[in-house]
């Protein structure tokens, strides 16, 4: 390939012997070249439909980190299964080798919307719409950038290549594999685009905290005057983040990843990946509106072929699937990404016993409880073999994507959350009147009805009552809310069962709680209950 004399050549970076290279193609170009290689068909608006295949959502079992030197200390291995470098070294070599002569996209992105911390990004994929589903997630340079940009990290995405066991040191025939010190990701056998986007988030975990940096698995808001009034959401996968941050009474920073700094919140995306299932143009008007626009990714959706109508209702391929678009597809998102640092922490868990109340204040010590407990239910399709909701301890409310220990994590946010002074506030946005199979999902409106009052202050200025299982504050009664929701034992037919089931969930928190606390300070130990 003969230089652009625009960007980077594959062949500077280290990928030379590709046959056919797109450099960053814009959206139109994008969808043009996924249609020509009939890797999707057109929707309604000019929306890209497209599916993925046997994987429509994460492979987390599937995801390696390289042990290297550098790496070793700091890793938490327990979370990240290590690849020894020579296994690497030869997936890099097959991957290599699979690639030549073929024809591969190009997309130089910053990951990261304040240029003090941003990441140079390349993504190098064998599909035209995982460059434009990358395009939309991450951050885009000015065209007079391009020329001089200079990655800092790589990704290659090649779906069509399997990896081996025997060979590369994996489980199966889907790897994602990260170099630290190569600043390399290769991705493998896996058409999920999500693996794109997390593997940015999860190489940004590592790195930001020695930045003094707090890297958020979280969506953002703010005020719509005030940009210094933020709400972040922490929230493991279906727990709602993109859905409640998307607030039409709020200006959006982002749906899914943020960082804290002394300088304020930033999201280290461009764009949203939302699901779609069930979504309706009266609960979610604005996220509805981005799947008939031109270039949005919809991903696993059924449709017409005809008239190539959405089936927002059909999840025969899958209950993840998903619409990617970026934030200026929506109204009321914020041109700059940029925000003060949070006045209101909010942890999401979506709680399949249907023990936990719609809304607990929480002190520092017990949101420092609660952040390391993580406590939540991965919900069905997110990762592979998850089909209903299935309750977890997620550390971080993010544990796949944490390469640190959890305690580093913590301790900024602790440090950063009695800096600023924030109020922390734990939402149940799972199940009430019963576990899940009998009780029913938190309607969204009490849910955003909640949230409302906590953000405009007004929850402050209501009765609470303590909590007899777990110790936080909940709220009596709040306006436009009923009140019966808050008091979730009344919820259930038969309160005795809520009590049980109650019972059993403290001890599942005291037994998984254990392995933290050595690391914590006595409030947030005692904080427990
Ligand atoms: N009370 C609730 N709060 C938030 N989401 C809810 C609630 N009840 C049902 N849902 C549904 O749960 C899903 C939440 O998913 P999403 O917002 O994409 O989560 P995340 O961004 O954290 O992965 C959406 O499909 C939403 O419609
Ligand atoms: C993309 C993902 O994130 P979320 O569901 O949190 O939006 C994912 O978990 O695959
Ligand atoms: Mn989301």
């Amino acid at each position: 390939m003969p230089k652009t004399g625009q960007f980077r050549t594959l062949e500077e970076t280290g990928f030379p012997g590709v046959a056919h290279v797109h450099y960053n193609l814009l959206e139109p170009a994008l969808v043009e070249q996924a249609i020509r290689l009939g890797e999707g068909q057109l929707g309604q608006g000019g929306a890209l439909l497209v599916t993925t295949g046997k994987h429509t959502g994460r492979s987390p079992k599937d995801k390696f980190v390289v042990r290297e030197p550098s790496v070793e200390k700091s890793m938490w291995w327990e979370n990240n299964a290590p690849m020894a470098p020579e296994a690497f070294e030869a997936l890099k070599a097959d991957m290599k080798a699979h690639i030549q002569g073929g024809e591969l996209f190009v997309q130089d992105l910053y990951a990261g919307a304040d240029p003090e911390f941003r990441l140079n990004v390349r993504v190098i994929t064998e599909l035209a719409w995982h460059g434009l589903f990358i395009r939309h997630m991450l951050r885009r340079p000015e065209f007079e950038e391009l020329a001089n940009f200079l990655p800092e990290f790589t990704i290659l995405n090649c779906p069509s290549f399997k990896a081996d066991p025997e060979k590369h040191g994996c489980r199966s025939n889907t790897v994602i594999a990260v170099s630290m010190e190569q600043r390399l990701v290769l991705i493998a056998n896996t058409g999920y685009a999500g693996e794109n986007k997390k593997s940015v988030f999860s190489i940004l975990n590592y790195l930001l905290p020695e930045k003094g940096v707090m890297p958020m698995h979280c969506s953002a808001n703010h005020a719509k005057d005030d940009p210094e009034d933020v709400a972040v959401f922490f929230g493991l996968s279906g727990t709602g983040k993109t859905t409640l941050s998307a607030d039409p009474g709020r200006v959006l920073l982002g749906d899914d990843e943020h960082g804290w700094s002394d300088r304020g919140t930033f999201n280290f995306e461009g764009g949203c990946y939302a699901k779609t299932i069930n979504l309706s143009a009266e609960a979610e008007p604005e996220i509805y509106k981005t799947t008939s626009m031109f270039g949005t990714v919809i991903e696993n959706m059924v449709y017409d072929p005809r008239t190539r109508e959405l089936d927002f209702a059909d999840d025969s391929l899958t209950a993840n699937m998903r619409c990617a678009y970026p934030l200026s597809a929506i109204s009321n998102a914020s041109a700059t990404s940029l925000g003060g640092t949070p006045k209101n922490v909010i942890m999401l868990t979506c709680d399949a016993f249907g023990v936990l109340p719609p809304i607990a204040r929480l002190t520092p010590a017990q949101a420092m409880y609660h952040f390391l407990s993580g406590f939540t239910s991965k919900v069905a399709g997110t990762e592979r073999g998850v089909t209903e909701p299935q309750p977890t301890f997620s550390t971080c409310f993010g544990a796949p994507f944490m390469p640190r220990r959890p305690e580093v994590y913590g301790a900024l946010l602790r440090d950063k959350i009695a800096e600023t002074g924030s109020s922390c506030w734990l939402v149940n946005t799972g199940w009430t009147g019963g576990a899940f199979g009998s009780g029913k999902r938190m309607p969204i409106a009490a849910t955003r009805a909640l949230l409302t009052a906590a953000l405009n202050g007004s929850l402050n200025g209501v009765e609470f009552r303590v909590d007899p299982n777990f110790g936080f504050e909940v709220p009596v009664a709040v306006d436009g809310v009923d009140p019966a929701l808050l008091d979730p034992r009344g919820t259930w037919a038969e309160p005795e069962a809520y009590d049980a089931q109650a019972r059993k969930l403290v001890e599942m928190f005291s037994a998984n709680f254990a392995q933290y606390a050595e690391h914590v300070e006595d409030d947030v130990r005692a904080a427990a209950m």
